[in-house]
């Protein structure tokens, strides 16, 4: 079996909790030949500010563009509020997902039949909940120019952030969300606000096209991004491929993530081009959630969105699909077996830690 380089990059908070038991996870499939890895780590984040006044180092930069894949944790927190913007935690993993060409971002939302209970909806509504929001990663008002904040001649202040689409950002990302569709159940919703933004129109409109021109045998419904929104608490099976924005996406990804029960729970996969020479597209995976300050260092963070995302990186850059499938039905396992991480508990059920959780995951798999 070849051996495969991943970079490692936990980040702040309790993105150093939870991917210590992605490091557990790589090292039980070393040990039983289920695959092998080689793993490098480094900073990003607060923690590279720390050490370089920079949220992620040119050479880790380099480490991360060599390596097959990149596993990220989360980054930010309070102690770095006051920090220049240009320096800021999230400035390394947007730095990460542009310099990489990572406009592909698949964040898969899943409800485990034993947690339909813990979801904020009615049992009945997210049984069997099987989303996927396609958000597009590398444009939009995260990147647009200007964004700056000026001072008028008033001496009032004036921010600025833009939001800009090309047709060829647009057609990518659509064809993404359309290849998924054909796998899956056939229908993509796409989100935007065309009737107040420029950039919506032209996404209506080169979507459409993409459909009407290829995909000739999937659904396609447009809807508005905060209809989008209403419709995912209120009937959340109606959809399958959900695709938008980066803002919006990363909105509807949030809210999808509480039908699954936590934000704890929901996985990413960020995806770069296929590479036409070898077949092989750049990859980094990493859990929809942040570095949560508020529950840091004390064991209680929920380690599945993180394992997931490392089982997104089996399937989707390795073709390690015994594996990945063996680390779903231990997730699916374990909270079958009832075991819960405080963020999914119910009311007087006991919680397990963070290492407990990745541990009987592991052990599941065994
Ligand atoms: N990918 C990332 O690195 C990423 C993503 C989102 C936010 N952030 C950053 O994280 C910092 C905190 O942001 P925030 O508080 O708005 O969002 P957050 O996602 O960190 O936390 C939101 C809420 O969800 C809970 N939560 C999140 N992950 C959990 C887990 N695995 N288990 C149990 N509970 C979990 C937190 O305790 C908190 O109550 C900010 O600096 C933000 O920019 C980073
Ligand atoms: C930390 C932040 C830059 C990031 C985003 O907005 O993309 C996060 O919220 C996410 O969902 O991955
Ligand atoms: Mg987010």
């Amino acid at each position: 079996m070849a051996t495969q380089k991943l970079l490692l990059l936990p980040g702040d908070g309790i993105g150093v909790e939870v991917m210590a038991e992605v490091k557990r996870l790589i090292a039980f499939l070393n040990k039983t030949g289920l695959a092998s890895f080689e793993t490098e780590e480094d900073l990003v984040g607060g923690a590279a500010y720390d050490a370089h006044g920079k949220a992620i180092s040119e050479d880790a930069m380099k480490r991360a563009d060599q390596a097959d894949a990149v596993m990220f944790g989360a980054v930010g927190g309070p102690k770095w509020a006051d920090v220049p913007y240009e320096a800021r935690p999230e400035a390394g993993l947007l730095r990460l997902r542009k310099d990489l060409g990572l406009f592909a971002n698949l964040r898969p939302a899943v409800c485990y039949p034993a947690l339909a209970e813990a979801s904020s909806l009615k049992r009945e509504l997210v049984e069997g909940l099987d989303i996927m929001i396609v958000r597009e990663l590398t444009g939009g008002v995260y990147f647009g120019e200007p964004k700056e904040i000026v001072t008028l001649e008033n001496g009032e202040k004036r921010a600025v952030d833009t939001q800009v689409y090309t047709t060829h950002e647009i057609e990518r990302i659509a064809r993404v969300a359309f290849d998924l569709a054909k796998v899956r159940r056939g229908l993509v919703h796409s989100s935007e606000k065309h009737n107040v933004m420029k950039s919506g129109v032209l996404w209506k409109q080169v979507v459409s096209e993409v459909h009407k021109a290829e995909y000739a045998d999937v659904k396609l419904e447009h809807i508005l991004a905060d209809n989008c929104g209403m419709q995912l608490v209120r009937t959340p099976k109606q959809f399958d491929v959900i695709v938008c924005d980066n803002l919006f996406g990363d909105m509807l990804s949030d809210v999808a993530a509480m039908l699954t029960g936590s934000l704890g729970m929901l996985p990413s996969a960020a995806l770069g081009a296929e590479d036409a020479k070898t077949g092989k597209r750049k990859a980094m995976y990493e859990p929809v959630h942040g570095s949560a300050p508020d529950i840091a260092g004390k064991g209680l963070a929920n380690p599945i969105a993180t394992l997931a995302s490392f089982g997104m990186a089996l399937r989707y850059s390795f073709g390690l699909s015994e594996a990945a499938d063996r680390l779903d039905a231990a997730i699916s396992t374990v909270l079958s077996e009832g075991l819960r991480t405080k963020d999914i508990a119910s009311a007087g059920q006991n919680a397990v830690s963070t290492s407990e959780m990745g541990a009987a995951v592991i052990k599941a798999m065994g």
